[in-house]
């Protein structure tokens, strides 16, 4: 059997890559134009090239063909890697280009840096990677810290010991690209929100108007959820004193989504703003930046104007998109741990932060436009998160399960080897949070509320994946004949649709008004919510369970996190890691130790040639 045939049996393969392949085979032995051409590919070309496409399905942004079993774990005659590389360079369908040069548009395959791309995502890649160290590379328009410095240090008073929100504050002053990294409340939006009010300052000082500033996020929740950080974060700033209340007024009160930043096309995957018209901002703060796929960093960084500001925000450490990309891996691996600064950046640093200790720069075109953000200063009374969060982003699951077992950690729950938590006594627990929700008839109340509780599986199919889950909630709540859409039942949108100005990720209420009419209600809007007839809403589920990758960007009081009975691929430490930095006040974590180990061993990492790209 051939290897192409055997990966389709084995279950490694979809239709399309199949068929990607076979077409490739056609193609060949349709043209006799010369001597290349005609001859049957090779079968393990044939095979790299369904599984290049195979990669893009899994997140990947190529195939790596030294290591082909993270595509496929079942005993595979894999070819010899060296064999198999001279098959592809040889090959007529694969190109390999200059490493900035564009790839052959005739080959859809292109061959780089040891990696097998389906051409257009190489292109992707490539044209992220210009697009990146064009920005880094750029003087930002307004960099003078005239004016500025007295305000600057009143916003960060440690700033001269070492504080780390004011190198990256400062960073971002004296850079257009920055990207800051950290885990949840260790004061990303704090610091950012700071630095705007700084580069508003700033351009009073100069005389010149505010800076034409733009908050997005890769979701709606994220996008909202940004603004209600940035919000937050301005009430604090007012009460510092001697800050301007004019300038705290400037900031912005609002984010979007990055389609909508972008303008979609309706019917086309290109955007209204891209390299011939770019954004018509100064300074563009993208939030949960972990969450932004290979395509859409692409078509964002194109679009900023030469002299604007970038500035990404997000965790390293959780679930990267689930489209191909882990760009924000890719960026932090060759921007480095950060702490490396080039002499002459020190220098410009000194009149903020005083003498510095940096160790010497690697000199990459990213260096020094990293900074992490280490220590959380997010209180909760009832929830002791971080030991947790940190074993687990280690991937130490002997600590995770003696912190677990331990029963240390105020607000988290460990419920060893229950697989099903609508069985037995928690079942009751679970559903009369959801009744509560069923009794309310305020959407708005009700959209506060939908946040109170939600069941985070790592599957989406099967008797523990998020389906079933709601399936069951739902008959739980409302009976095996009930209405689809009954009062209570809770909505998640798993499209974009910019027609009803709802997107994937958004979450909803269904409520019956006083006339007996259905309504499915979102936030936003004057009235603070907006009201859909169902059968008028863009693709949806039940949202009482959801997958850990739907709730990335989101939040919930109480999580009940539920792993599979057997190791499953998509378990990674980024996906515990991500599903326990949803809960705000309590966690409950169904799992078996054998589960939580396996799990615990595998790092969701992705196959991109991004990083390579940003340090040459
Ligand atoms: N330097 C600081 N001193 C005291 N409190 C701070 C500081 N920085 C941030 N905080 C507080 O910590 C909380 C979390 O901050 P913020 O929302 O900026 O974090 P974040 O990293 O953006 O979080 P998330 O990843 O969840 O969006 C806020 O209540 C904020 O006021």
């Amino acid at each position: 059997m051939s290897l192409l045939d055997a990966l389709y049996r084995a279950g490694a393969l979809n239709t399309l890559d199949h068929a990607f392949a076979q077409s490739l085979r056609r193609l060949g032995r349709r043209d006799t134009s010369s001597d290349l051409f005609g001859t049957d590919a090779p079968d393990a070309v044939l095979a790299a090239a369904a599984l290049a496409s195979q990669s893009v399905a899994r997140g990947h942004a190529a195939f790596d063909p030294a290591q082909p079993s993270w595509l496929q774990d079942d005993a595979i005659a894999w070819p010899n890697a060296k064999a198999w590389r001279d098959a592809l360079q040889a090959s007529q369908w694969v190109s390999e280009p200059q490493a900035d040069a564009v790839a052959a548009g005739d080959r859809p395959l292109v061959w780089e840096n040891g990696l097998l791309y389906l051409r257009r995502y190489r292109e992707y890649e490539r044209r992220l990677g210009i697009g990146l160290k064009r920005i880094a590379a750029a003087r930002p328009q307004s960099d003078g810290l005239d004016g500025i410095a007295s305000l600057f240090a009143k916003l960060f008073p440690h700033a001269r010991d070492g504080d780390r929100q004011a190198r990256a504050a400062a960073l971002a002053l004296l850079q257009s690209l920055l990207l800051v990294t950290g885990g949840p409340g260790t004061g990303k939006t704090t610091t950012i929100t700071r630095v705007l009010l700084l580069l508003i300052a700033q351009a009073h000082h100069a005389g010149l108007p505010s800076p034409r500033i733009a908050l997005a996020a890769p979701t709606g929740r994220a996008a909202e959820r940004m603004a209600e950080s940035l919000r937050a974060a301005s009430v604090q700033l007012r009460a510092i004193e001697g800050v301007d209340d004019a300038l705290c007024d400037a900031l912005p009160e609002a984010a979007s989504t990055l389609h909508r930043l972008l303008g979609t096309i309706p019917g086309s995957p290109r955007f209204r703003h891209d390299a011939s018209n770019p954004l018509s901002f100064d300074v563009i703060v993208v939030d949960e930046a972990s969450m932004v796929d290979l395509p859409l960093m692409c078509k964002l960084v194109e679009a900023v104007a030469d002299g604007a500001r970038l500035i990404l925000l997000g965790d390293r450490d959780q679930l990267p998109s689930i489209e191909a990309g882990d760009v924000l891996a890719a960026i932090t691996d060759a921007a480095g741990e950060g702490d490396a600064l080039p002499a002459s950046l020190v220098h410009r640093l000194q009149p903020l932060l005083g003498d510095i200790a940096t160790t010497p720069s690697a000199g990459t075109p990213l260096s020094g436009h990293r900074v992490q953000l280490l220590r959380g200063y997010r209180q909760s009374q009832s929830l002791d998160l971080a030991p947790l969060a940190d074993a687990l982003r280690v991937g130490d699951a002997d600590r995770t399960i003696e912190l677990l077992r331990g029963n240390v950690l105020d607000g988290i729950h460990y419920h060893e080897g229950v697989t099903d938590p609508l069985l037995g006594p928690r079942r009751e627990t679970l559903l009369s949070v959801w009744r509560g929700l069923l009794e309310l008839d305020d959407p708005v109340v009700a959209l506060q509320r939908a946040s109170a509780l939600r069941v985070l599986t790592a599957l989406r199919e099967g008797a523990q994946g998020a389906g079933v889950l709601n399936a069951r909630i739902e008959e739980a709540l409302a009976g095996a004949h009930r209405d689809p859409y009954f009062h209570g039942r809770l909505l998640l949108v798993t499209e974009n649709s910019y027609r009803h100005g709802l997107f994937n990720g958004d979450i909803g209420v269904c409520q019956r008004d006083a006339k007996g009419h259905t309504v499915a209600w979102f936030a936003g809007g004057s009235e603070g919510v907006r009201g859909f007839h169902p059968a008028a809403l863009p693709a949806h589920t039940g949202a009482f369970a959801m997958t850990v990758h739907k709730a990335q960007g989101s939040e919930f009081d109480t999580v009940w996190l539920l792993l599979p009975r057997q190791d499953a691929r998509t378990l990674s430490r980024e996906l515990l890691y991500t599903a326990v930095t949803r809960a705000r006040s309590e966690l409950h974590v169904c799992a078996s130790e054998t589960v939580l180990h396996a799990a615990l061993a595998r790092h969701a990492a992705r196959v991109s040639g991004l990083a390579w790209r940003l340090r040459g």
